[in-house]
């Protein structure tokens, strides 16, 4: 087990939460965004940090689309400037409440980047360090698939408060996933739950719930015992609206998809909350001794 207390805690920034999972093109991306959104609603401060170099799905998720030629790989200038001034860091986008970073603002929709997988963890440092976030009350960074870079630095280096798994209900999906939870569980970073995504289709025409993929039938302890945030249908207009830039929690705010994000969010809040109080009990005992410490050479 790795020691927490070890690691960084990010100045300004009440709770840092990554979303995952083992697997590619399950709605990392997708849950992110619409999460980060109706965390904003609820009013809070939110940052959201595009944690995929290789392919950032971000920038197209929120509208922005930069087309340069893609005959050239574009390197990105990797340093790490934590001792610049806020008004000389690179500032971050605001997006429908939510201040958002992503390499792929820097560079085209179709060019290849080429960081090294073992400088994703350098990249990393310097999106957290070199970008003005601000004060934040979340910062919630999108990680690309797998359990390799960045996830190894982020979680080896920094206090994450806390990773939500997103898998879909096939059993190749839920077995990756199993996998990156147990890296989150080896590191020590706190698992928040399980997002359901792409769980059955919400019918475009009779607006009912249509089972398509068989789900698993196989249990898995790691995921089956985590707390399953939200089921997430598989929506036709989920998908539309996300790749046209607007996001289902903005462009249909009443939809049951968008209900589930808002859900889902309400539960982060709380469930953070709780932490932070558990956190606050442990730090306060932690200092009892030394009070006693004192008192006996004030006495002696
Ligand atoms: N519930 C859903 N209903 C319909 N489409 C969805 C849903 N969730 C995600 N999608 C679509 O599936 C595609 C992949 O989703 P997304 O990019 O969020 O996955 P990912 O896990 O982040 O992928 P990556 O492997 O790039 O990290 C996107 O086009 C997205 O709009």
């Amino acid at each position: 087990m790795h020691q927490r207390s070890r690691r960084e805690r990010l100045e300004h920034i009440g709770a840092v939460l990554v979303v995952g999972s083992g697997k590619g093109g399950v709605g990392k991306s997708t849950v992110s965004v619409n999460l980060a959104i109706s965390l904003a609603k609820t009013g809070a401060r939110v940052g959201l940090l595009d944690g995929d170099a290789y392919g950032p799905s971000i920038p197209m998720m929120v509208g922005v689309r930069k087309r340069v030629g893609a005959k050239s790989e574009a390197i990105l200038p990797l340093a790490e400037r934590r001792d610049l001034a806020a008004e000389k860091k690179i500032q971050p986008l605001l997006r429908y409440g939510v201040k958002l970073m992503s390499v792929g603002f820097f560079i085209g929709e179709e060019q290849a980047v080429a960081p090294l997988p073992d400088a994703l963890g350098m990249l990393m440092r310097q999106l957290l360090f070199s970008v003005n976030w601000g004060e934040l009350d979340y910062l919630i960074i999108d990680l690309p698939p797998g359990t390799s870079e960045p996830q190894a630095t982020l979680c080896r280096e920094f206090e994450l408060s806390g990773a939500l798994l997103v898998t879909t209900p096939q059993d190749i999906a839920r077995i990756d996933t199993a996998k990156a939870v147990t890296m989150f569980q080896r590191m020590s970073v706190p698992i928040l739950g399980v997002v359901q995504n792409m769980a059955g289709l919400l019918c475009p025409h009779c607006g009912q719930m249509v089972e398509i993929f068989p789900s698993s039938a196989e249990p898995r302890a790691q995921l089956d015992d985590l707390p399953l945030l939200g089921r997430i249908p598989l929506d036709p207009v989920a998908v539309t609206n996300g790749d046209k830039g607007y996001p289902i929690v903005v462009s249909l705010a009443d939809s049951p998809v968008a209900m589930v994000f808002s859900d889902i969010s309400a539960q982060i809040v709380q469930r953070m909350t709780l932490l932070q109080h558990a956190q606050d009990a442990d730090s306060e005992t932690e200092q009892e001794p030394d009070r006693e410490e004192d008192s006996d050479e004030r006495e002696a």
